[in-house]
């Protein structure tokens, strides 16, 4: 018998209540191709290598954006500044996609994903590589061009909230 048939030694919520400290970058993942416009927003992104430029996004399956990534194959990481709590709270819930999308001002990316004016910073990428965990995707995104902000403060998921996160001054 392998260690998938027996049941979790760790329950789903008390994953997910250690989870909520773990502070982490929010983002809105956009994509526009051949399967339309599609945004949601996302905490569990994290760099993988810098040799090629690398990152990743993890999917839900189940999310209604799913197989407009997964026919596209390219997006934009949009890490979120302070004062973008409501649009996140927007592309994190049911709301349609129309009205996700109107709430603010983007510009196309070289693949042709939305990037949003005031992000602290923009990746464009290509989809790579797909790996599929339980039940969320692993998203493998080149990186292809980028867009960064550095006048504006950051945003912090912790503890199921939102907290800016403060630059310090230049040099
Ligand atoms: N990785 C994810 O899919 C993910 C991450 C954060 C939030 N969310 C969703 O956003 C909503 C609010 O989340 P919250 O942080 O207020 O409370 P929560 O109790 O749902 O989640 C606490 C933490 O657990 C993790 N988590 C939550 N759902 C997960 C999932 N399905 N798969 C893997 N990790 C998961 C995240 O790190 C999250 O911050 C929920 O619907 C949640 O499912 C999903
Ligand atoms: C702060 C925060 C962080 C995340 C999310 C939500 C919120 C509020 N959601 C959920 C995701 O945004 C939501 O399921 C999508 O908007 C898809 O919803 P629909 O199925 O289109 O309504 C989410 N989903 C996901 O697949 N991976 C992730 O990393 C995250 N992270």
């Amino acid at each position: 018998m392998s260690r998938e048939d027996l049941p979790p030694l760790v329950e789903k919520q008390d994953f997910r209540n250690a989870m909520s400290r773990l502070g982490a970058a929010v983002n809105i993942i956009t994509t526009e191709g051949p399967a339309g416009r599609a945004g949601f927003t996302a905490s569990a992104v994290c760099s993988v290598t810098d040799s090629p430029p690398t990152l990743l996004v993890c999917l839900n399956r189940s999310a209604s954006v799913y197989p407009v990534f997964r026919e596209n194959m390219q997006l934009c990481v949009n890490t979120l500044a302070s004062g973008h709590e409501a649009l996140s709270t927007l592309f994190g819930g049911k709301t349609p996609m129309p009205e996700r999308f109107i709430a603010a001002e983007w510009t196309t990316a070289i693949t042709g994903s939305p990037i949003l004016q005031g992000a602290v910073a923009s990746f464009d990428c290509r989809i790579s590589q797909i790996v599929s965990v339980g039940t969320h995707d692993t998203l493998f995104c080149e990186v292809l061009a980028l867009v960064r902000n550095d006048d504006t403060h950051g945003l912090m998921w912790f503890d199921r909230g939102y907290h800016p996160l403060l630059r310090q001054e230049a040099c």
